[in-house]
């Protein structure tokens, strides 16, 4: 069974500013959650929480049942997959190399499995041999998901992984992040600027603002304006553009 996450509380303080305000929240097993919210609301500081990158100033983060803190960070986080925006592949190590670092800092070096996920982020064998910078960004972003999962974890966290990608190559490496949660039977948390990108991918959405959670909806109860003024303001741009695009459909 992949984890249920459990937000009890949590708080994270820097100097008197909140960046996250006591956030209580359940993550059932097998979600895929898209967190979302204006820049600074404190996503990326709670998606952290989770992987104790940010030790929460108040409350508990539970994976499990089993409090994060209580866990060695080291095995805690070869247990977690981890992807963001800026990729941050070793640069001196090959593609293979950087895939199969989780596995080999474990001790159970293995060849065969990086082949594997090569295999599962769709890309040829023979780019193990090449460093990351002779890759494009797409490919580099699905070497990413490849390192991430390759130790077999449970739980996927991702930070704005897409980003930095043209829109076609965000689109496919999406649908592939949700295919890959489905087949491995993943819990994921995706931190995402792109309201399109959280209706399309995700089983539920949670709207951050100023550090508290201010909507927490499924995409049907968003895109059918359910989810609170906070969600209906992000969800106003992708639903007008969409609009915009059907009526010039009409006329062409
Ligand atoms: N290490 C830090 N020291 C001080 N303040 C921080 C630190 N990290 C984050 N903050 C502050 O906490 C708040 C929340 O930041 P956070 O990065 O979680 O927001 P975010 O919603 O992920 O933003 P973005 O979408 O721009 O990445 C911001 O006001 C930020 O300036």
């Amino acid at each position: 069974m992949p984890p249920a996450i459990t937000f009890d509380a949590v708080s994270k303080l820097y100097g008197e500013a909140a960046a996250v305000r006591s956030v209580s929240l359940e993550i059932a097993s097998g979600s895929f959650i898209a967190l979302v919210g204006s820049s600074g609301s404190g996503k990326s500081t709670l998606l952290k929480t989770i992987n104790r990158l940010v030790p929460p100033s108040a409350g508990r983060v539970l994976l499990d049942g089993v409090d994060v803190a209580a866990q060695p960070s080291a095995l805690l986080r070869r247990s977690i997959g981890y992807v963001f925006q800026n990729i941050g592949l070793f640069p001196h190590l090959t593609v293979g190399r950087n895939i199969g670092i989780g596995l080999e800092l474990a001790g159970r070096p293995d060849p065969a499995r990086v082949a594997e996920m090569l295999d599962l982020v769709d890309l040829p064998h023979g780019i193990a041999t090449r460093l990351p910078a002779e890759l494009s960004g797409g490919q580099q972003q699905r070497v990413g998901v490849a390192r991430a999962l390759a130790p077999g974890p449970r739980l996927l966290l991702m930070d704005e992984p897409f980003g930095a990608l043209d829109p076609i190559t965000r689109d496919a490496l999406g649908r592939k992040v949700r295919d890959l949660h489905e087949r491995l039977g993943l819990t994921t948390i995706m931190v995402t600027h792109d309201m399109a990108e959280a209706l399309l991918l995700a089983s539920r959405v949670l709207v951050m603002a100023k550090g508290g959670i201010v909507a927490d909806a499924t995409p049907a109860d968003l895109l059918a304006g359910k989810a609170g003024p906070e969600a209906e303001a992000l969800v106003a741009v992708p639903r007008e553009q969409m609009r915009r695009l059907m009526a010039l459909d009409r006329e062409a």
